[in-house]
């Protein structure tokens, strides 16, 4: 379940809270328990996944969560698989870690593992999401928002387009106030 880091250092762990403080920004989140990941437990365990195991695992994620990609005209989807051993995590970080927008909506269903989104709130205060496994985050174009690993170094995410080209970041100006 998602927690809520806000910038006086406070937390905020209740679901209904978040989705409020997320509302404001048109940022959609849900939890959904059951998950998929029941489906395929010997998949979600293993650190690295061929790219055969994860069309399956797509495959069979989106035959449940179907009305997902109705709902919002999904495109296409994939599965990301970030653990300790994968290659180039920090130009991944230089590249998500920072302030941007995209031209699409970002739109994910966490798997396994944790995932770090930063925010920006009308007030010009920060505040970082911390995603966990079963969390569905559904951001539009145009929000500016960055996007890291938790200290686990670890996540599968399966992530829905809307576009051919994918979510290609528009960087902005904003500084990060949280240390990554
Ligand atoms: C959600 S995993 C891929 C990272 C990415 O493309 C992005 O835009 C994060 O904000
Ligand atoms: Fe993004
Ligand atoms: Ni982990």
């Amino acid at each position: 379940m998602a927690i809520l880091l806000l910038d006086d250092g406070t937390t905020e762990n209740d679901l209904s809270e978040i989705v409020r403080e997320l509302e404001v920004l048109g940022i959609k989140l849900r939890h959904y328990d059951p998950g998929t990941s029941l489906l395929f437990p010997e998949l979600i365990e293993q650190e690295t996944i061929t790219d055969s195991q994860k069309r399956h695992i797509v495959v069979v994620h989106n035959s449940v969560f179907e009305f997902l990609q109705q709902e919002n005209g999904y495109l296409w989807s994939d599965l990301l698989n970030i653990h300790p051993g994968s290659p180039n995590l920090d130009t991944w970080m230089a590249t998500y870690g920072r302030y941007h927008t995209h031209n699409a909506s970002e739109a994910i269903y966490l798997l396994a593992g944790e995932m770090i989104y930063g925010f920006v709130k009308p007030d010009g205060s920060q505040i970082q999401l911390l995603v966990q496994s079963q969390d569905y985050l559904h951001i539009p174009a145009g929000v500016e928002h960055w996007c890291s690993f938790s200290a686990c170094l670890h996540f599968k995410v399966i992530r829905y387009f809307t576009t051919v080209e994918g979510w290609m970041p528009n960087y902005t100006d904003t500084h990060q106030q949280f240390k990554i």
